[in-house]
């Protein structure tokens, strides 16, 4: 059985205070059980504070981007061993907002990758298909690209650790969720990617998030899917009710 991941990525919201209270809020009420991790995804500023605050719980505090590079000339960026160093466990990677808007590419993911696996960070890979792609019928083919290009080079055990999020670009902060068939279907396709890329072993322990208008309304049904291991939320993870049933619902 794969344990459950949800995961909130704010994206650029929240002040610190809003942060922090949140943290509060959650960290006690987060179910501690087997079936389910719950991570919270915060802008960089906070990510010191929030992960002192939410030591010793289970919640865990991820960071939504990187550099590959350990350190040097790269102003405005953030490297894999700071984010080790100030004790964050997870790293969303790839995300279609920074592949569209900060020109992040197949290429960078998957160096960010091998970077945070050499940091002991687990990678949340993101991947999905435009709208456009949707209707001449390509999600196939363009996912398959995405995850092959990503997890290249990767050993099974980091492949095997890593949390691979399905997002389709047309259902992130839209109200339009794919129907748990399309997720579901996708979500297979991409384990069995990975089962011929690398083993049968990595791809039955590899997680697979669906992403995309999740809430609480839905997240029952997506996660009932055979190839659905979790969540990755933005709208309705910044309240800490709707992300608490969120995780509730994978602790079930
Ligand atoms: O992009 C997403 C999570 O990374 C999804 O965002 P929404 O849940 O707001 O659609």
């Amino acid at each position: 059985m794969r344990k459950k991941v949800i995961a909130g990525n704010w994206k650029m919201n929240k002040l610190l205070g809003e942060a922090v209270q949140f943290v509060e809020d959650t960290k006690v009420k987060v179910p501690s059980t087997e079936k389910v991790e719950s991570v919270v995804c915060a802008p960089f500023p906070y990510l010191p504070t929030l992960v002192e605050k939410a030591k010793g719980t289970d919640l865990a505090i991820a960071a939504q981007n990187m550099h590959f590079e350990e350190s040097g000339a790269f102003t405005g960026e953030v490297s894999p061993a700071m984010l080790k160093d100030i004790g964050v466990t997870y790293v969303v990677l790839g995300h279609s907002e920074r592949r569209e808007l900060f020109a992040e590419t197949d290429e960078t993911v998957n160096k960010k990758a091998h970077a945070a696996f050499a940091h002991q960070l687990v990678p949340i890979i993101c991947v999905g298909e435009t709208l456009e792609q949707r209707e001449s019928n390509t999600t196939m083919e363009v996912v398959e690209d995405q995850v092959k290009k990503a997890i290249d080079g990767l050993s099974e055990e980091q492949v095997k650790a890593s949390i691979i999020a399905y997002e389709p670009i047309w259902a992130i902060g839209t109200g339009k969720t794919a129907t748990s068939e399309q997720a579901n279907e996708v979500c297979t396709h991409i384990r069995k990617v990975v089962a011929n890329a690398v083993s049968e072993t990595a791809a039955e322990a590899v997680r697979i998030q669906y992403g995309g208008s999740v809430k609480p309304s839905n997240v029952d049904e997506l996660l009932s899917q055979s190839d659905i291991d979790g969540a990755l939320v933005g709208g309705a993870s910044l309240e800490a009710d709707s992300f608490l049933q969120l995780v509730e619902a994978g602790a079930k």
